[in-house]
C-alpha cells in the first residue's frame, strides 16, 4: 500500500514507544517532522495522524467523494470506552451505522437542541448564582480548577437527571452523588491501556488491577442510573417545569411509534451527556482565565464590556449573552490555543479509500490532532500567541465548517453539544468577571503560571489554576 509517511518503526510495537507520556505532544512534533498526513503503527493499530487544516479539507471535504463517512467509525475495541458506553450503545462509541444515525438523531433533535438547551436555562443560571455566592463567601484563594468541574457537574446532573442527586454541602449549593464516579470514569477512559494496542495483552487488565477498578467503577455507576431511571418512573412525576434528559428518553422507550430506546442505552446515553460534558466545559473555563490572567489588557477589556452590559445589576441573564461580542472572542481563542480534546475523539475507517497519493485501508484508527491544526501557521499568523482580536471581522467559527479551527470536531460525528457548552460558559465567564476582580495570589508573576499540560483524553491544565476573588458588586 501506498502509506503516508512516518516514523521508522519496532517490531512488533512499532511506533507505540515514541508517544512517550504526552502523546498530544509527541504526535505534534512528529507530525511536524513527518507531514500533516502522517502513518503510525500503534502496536496492532495502524493510524492515520491529520494535523493541518489541508489534510482535514482533503478527507472531510473531499470534492465530493464521500470520506466523511469512510471515515465517521469509532474503534469498538477500547476496554475501558466499550464497558461504559454499555458495550457500544453510546451515541460516543456506537459503530457508525444504524443505531448511532437513530440515536443521534434524539440527540440532535430532542436532547441537544436549541430549544431543549434553551429550556435549561433556569438550571444555568441557578448553578452559576450559587457559585458566585459561593466565591463570594470564601476569604480564601479560589481554586478555579476544581470550582469549574463542580460546577459543570452540577449542571449536568439536573439537565440530566432533575435534581442533583446528593445532598452534601459541596459548594456552589450541594454536590452531586455522581461526581465522584463521574470522575473516576473519567479517569478511566484518559487512561493509556496496553491491551487496546496490543489485543493479546488483554489478560494483563485482570492482574494489574484494571479490570477490578472498571468494574467496581461501573457497578456504582449502574447501581446509581437505575435510582435514577426508577424515581423518573413514579406515575405521580410531573415533568411540567421542564422534561429533563431521563424523561424524554424514557419517553422514546414508551412510544411505539419512536424507535425503541432499551435501558443499556438510555444509560449509555447518559454517560455520554456526562463524560461529553464536564471535563470539556471545565476545561475550557480553566484554560480561558488562565489566559485572561496572564493577559491584563484582555483581562481590562472583557470587565469592561461585560460590566457595561450588566450596569450595576448582580447577575448577567442569558439574554444578555450574544452582545458580549469580546467574551465571545476570548472564548474561540482559548479554544483554538486549548481545544479541550486535543486529539479529538478518535475515529475509524469503515473502508479501504484513497486519499490524494495515499491508499488507506478499511479499521484504520484516525487520530486527528485539533491542537496542531488550530495552530497551522499556513491558516493563522503568530499562531501560538494569545489575540482574541485574531476573530474580529473574521468569519471562521468552530462550528466544523472550517477546517483551520476543529475544537468540537467535524462531519457527521462532530459534537452535538457545542451549543450546550458555550453558553454555559459564556455565562460562567461573564458572571465571574461581572462580580469579581480577579489576580493571582500574592508574589506570583504573570510569568510563573504553570502552563504544562495534563495527559488524558481531556486536555487539563496540570496544575489548578488559583486566583483570588475580590468582590466587586
Ligand atoms: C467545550 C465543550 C466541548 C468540546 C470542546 C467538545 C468536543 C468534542 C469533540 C472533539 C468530539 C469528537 C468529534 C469528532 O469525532 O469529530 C465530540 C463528540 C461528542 N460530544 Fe462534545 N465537546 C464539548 C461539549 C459537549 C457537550 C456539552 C455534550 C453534551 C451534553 C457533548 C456531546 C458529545 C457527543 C455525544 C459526542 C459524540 C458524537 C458522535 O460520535 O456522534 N459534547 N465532542
Amino acid at each position: 500500500k501506498r502509506l503516508p509517511p512516518g516514523p521508522w518503526k519496532l517490531p512488533i510495537i512499532g511506533n507505540q514507544h515514541q508517544l512517550g507520556d504526552s502523546p498530544h505532544k509527541s504526535i505534534q512534533l512528529l507530525s511536524r517532522k513527518h507531514g500533516s498526513m502522517m502513518f503510525l503503527q500503534l502496536g496492532a493499530v495502524p493510524t492515520l495522524v491529520i494535523s493541518s487544516a489541508d489534510a482535514a479539507m482533503a478527507i472531510f471535504k473531499g470534492g465530493g467523494t464521500g470520506h466523511d463517512v469512510v471515515f465517521s467509525g469509532r474503534p469498538i475495541d477500547l476496554y475501558v470506552a466499550k464497558k461504559f458506553s454499555y458495550n457500544l450503545n453510546s451515541i460516543s462509541f456506537a459503530p457508525y451505522g444504524d443505531l448511532w444515525r437513530e440515536m443521534r438523531k434524539i440527540a440532535m433533535v430532542e436532547l441537544l437542541s436549541s430549544k431543549r438547551v434553551n429550556s435549561f436555562r433556569t438550571v444555568r443560571e441557578e448553578e452559576v448564582a450559587a457559585m458566585v455566592d459561593h466565591i463570594g463567601s470564601t476569604s480564601s484563594t479560589v481554586n478555579l480548577s476544581k470550582l469549574s468541574m463542580l460546577l459543570a457537574n452540577n449542571v449536568v446532573c439536573r439537565v440530566a437527571f432533575g435534581k442533583k442527586y446528593g445532598g452534601r454541602d459541596g459548594g456552589g449549593g450541594g454536590k452531586c452523588r455522581f461526581n465522584s464516579v463521574m470522575h473516576e470514569t473519567q479517569v478511566l477512559l484518559g487512561a493509556f491501556l496496553l491491551s487496546d494496542y496490543f489485543p493479546w495483552m488483554g489478560w494483563l487488565n485482570k492482574f494489574n488491577g484494571v479490570e477490578a477498578r472498571v468494574e467496581k467503577c461501573f457497578n456504582e455507576l449502574d447501581k446509581l442510573y437505575d435510582e435514577v431511571i426508577e424515581d423518573h418512573l413514579v406515575p405521580t412525576r410531573s415533568t411540567v417545569v421542564h422534561e429533563d434528559i431521563v424523561d424524554v428518553l424514557l419517553r422514546f422507550q414508551k412510544d411505539p411509534s419512536q424507535v425503541s430506546l432499551n435501558n443499556q442505552q438510555i444509560k449509555g446515553i447518559l454517560t455520554d451527556m456526562f463524560i461529553a460534558e464536564t471535563d470539556t466545559t471545565a476545561s475550557t473555563l480553566v484554560w480561558t482565565f488562565t489566559e485572561i490572567i496572564r493577559n491584563p489588557p484582555c483581562m481590562q477589556k472583557v470587565q469592561d464590556e461585560v460590566r457595561e452590559v450588566a450596569n450595576g445589576r448582580n447577575m448577567i441573564e442569558e439574554s444578555d449573552l450574544p452582545i458580549l461580542n469580546y467574551l465571545q472572542l476570548i472564548i474561540k481563542e482559548a479554544l483554538r490555543l486549548h481545544p479541550p480534546v486535543p486529539l479529538s475523539v478518535p475515529r475509524e475507517t469503515t473502508e479501504d479509500c484513497i486519499i490524494g497519493d495515499y491508499e488507506i485501508s478499511a479499521k484504520t484508527r484516525i487520530i486527528m490532532d485539533v491542537r496542531s491544526i488550530g495552530l497551522d501557521p499556513k491558516y493563522w499568523k503568530n499562531p501560538n500567541e494569545f489575540r482574541p482580536e485574531r476573530f474580529i471581522n473574521n468569519i471562521v467559527d468552530f462550528k466544523g465548517k472550517h477546517f483551520e479551527f476543529l475544537p468540537f470536531g467535524v462531519g457527521r460525528r462532530g459534537c452535538p453539544g457545542l451549543n450546550f457548552a458555550i453558553v454555559l460558559v459564556q455565562l460562567v465567564i461573564a458572571n465571574f468577571l461581572n462580580r469579581f476582580d480577579w489576580k493571582l495570589p500574592d508574589g506570583m508573576r504573570v510569568e510563573d503560571v504553570n502552563m504544562e499540560e495534563d495527559t488524558g483524553l481531556t486536555m487539563f491544565k496540570k496544575t489548578p489554576l488559583c486566583l483570588v476573588a475580590t468582590r466587586v458588586v
